[in-house]
């Protein structure tokens, strides 16, 4: 392990752990580890203890952003603004775009402190000849949005700093320091079919969420699964925001001032709704209606894309939510950060299908046991039960 740069929260300055710097050659070991174990144990009582509020306060503007810039393509999505990356997902100026806006806003508000951002994307395609022009068209929608949004003072972006803003997402995160985490698009195929997406964006402070915050453009602002909705039912664009210790909050995309929310305290499965990808490729949708029948969920599952699944549940339009990829896939810690915090901070628990809290400590990959499971406290116990037997009997039927 090497040097790692962390912003003190103590002394708001910059100092330096060196995990590998020599010990006084009078120093007994079992000083140095002392102090070593006293040095971490006061960096986590001050991230725990400490305000986000600046943090999070830039990164509602950055998401608030990157929804405008997200809204705008959407709007007029074209074939031709989308590419096929190496691993054959969908790409789209979108995703650039909002990650270069995200990546920019948040270095220049916070400029004496180190920045580092784990993000999904890369430039890596857009630097070669033949994405020339996407790379303009990204340009453009960078500085219109800025433009448009009461922000013509920041000088236009070039395509150099589109292009570097975008490459600052490279950081691999970790336990130490602090880490903005985001996905500048969750839910490309969402995003590409006209339905849910987020822009999620969170904060790691000593390996642990901070705060969350989640852009839902197309979410309605009245309940998923409301029976009454009339008078605002064509009114979308959520704005979840969550920081440790003090609750969630929703708002409206147009300026609403924000709501505190709670998740569901429905303790009876038999009242309790599930949410699951809309894409079947990305979640079981076999071992969900299994879990579903072991526990007695009589409603059928709502299928959403994206982490405006957990923002739904923050505010209690449904009860559970689970995620079973494909035997292999690895989750990333920008697809769960922003969510786990938005729920966790209303009162819900988000956790591997064995119960382990997720662990967003050890770089860009979360290690889990076969899938994530989310609910309120009353449930969770049924809930665990049922996946459990599901995941066995599912093994003993392969
Ligand atoms: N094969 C896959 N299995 C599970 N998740 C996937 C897969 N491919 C992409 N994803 C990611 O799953 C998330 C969306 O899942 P869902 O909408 O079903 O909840 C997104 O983060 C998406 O990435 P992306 O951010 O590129 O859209
Ligand atoms: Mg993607
Ligand atoms: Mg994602
Ligand atoms: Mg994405």
């Amino acid at each position: 392990m090497g040097a790692s740069t962390v912003w003190s929260p103590l002394t708001r300055g910059v100092f330096t752990i060196n995990s590998t710097k020599p010990r006084l050659k009078s120093m007994p070991l079992y000083f140095s580890l002392s102090l070593t174990t006293s040095l971490q144990q006061v960096r986590r009582a001050a991230a725990a203890s400490m305000s986000y509020d600046k943090q999070l306060a830039a990164a509602k503007k950055a998401a608030f952003l990157a929804a405008r810039l997200c809204q705008k393509v959407q709007k007029s999505l074209l074939q031709s603004d989308v590419q096929s990356k190496s691993d054959k997902s969908p790409v789209t100026v979108a995703d650039y775009g909002s990650q270069a806006l995200v990546s920019f806003i948040l270095e220049k508000e916070f400029p004496s402190m180190p920045f580092s951002l784990v993000a999904e994307e890369d430039s890596e395609d857009l630097r070669k000849e033949e994405t020339r022009e996407t790379l303009v068209r990204i340009k453009e929608l960078v500085n219109d949005t800025l433009a448009c949004n009461g922000m013509n003072y920041i000088s236009p972006l070039s395509e150099e700093d589109v292009l570097d803003a975008i490459d600052r997402g490279k950081s691999e995160g970790g336990p130490h320091g602090q880490h903005w985490v985001l996905d500048p698009i969750d839910g490309t195929k969402g995003f590409m079919r006209g339905d849910q997406y987020a822009i999620a964006l969170a904060l790691l402070d000593e390996g642990k969420v901070v705060l969350g915050v989640l852009a839902c453009p197309n979410l309605p602002l009245t309940s998923l699964t409301s029976h009454d909705r009339h008078i605002s039912e064509d009114k979308v664009g959520c704005l979840y925001s969550a920081q440790v210790g003090a609750g969630t909050y929703v708002q409206s995309l147009d300026g609403s001032p924000p709501t505190k929310v709670h998740v569901s305290a429905t303790a009876n499965p038999e009242e309790a709704s599930i949410f699951e990808s809309f894409e079947g490729a990305h979640s079981s949708h076999d071992l969900s209606s299994l879990i579903a029948k072991k526990m007695g969920v009589k409603a059928p599952p709502v299928r959403i894309d994206s982490q405006a699944k957990y923002g739904a549940l923050s505010r209690g339009d449904g009860e559970i939510y689970l995620r079973f990829p494909r035997e292999g896939y690895r989750e990333k810690i920008w697809d769960h950060a922003a969510g786990y915090m938005v729920v966790a901070e209303a009162g819900g628990v988000v956790t591997d299908a064995a119960g382990n809290p997720l662990d967003f400590s050890s770089g860009r990959y979360l290690d889990l046991d076969t899938g994530i499971i989310v609910t309120n406290q009353k449930l969770m116990p049924a809930l665990s039960k049922a996946v459990l037997e599901s995941l066995k009997e599912r093994a003993s039927s392969l």
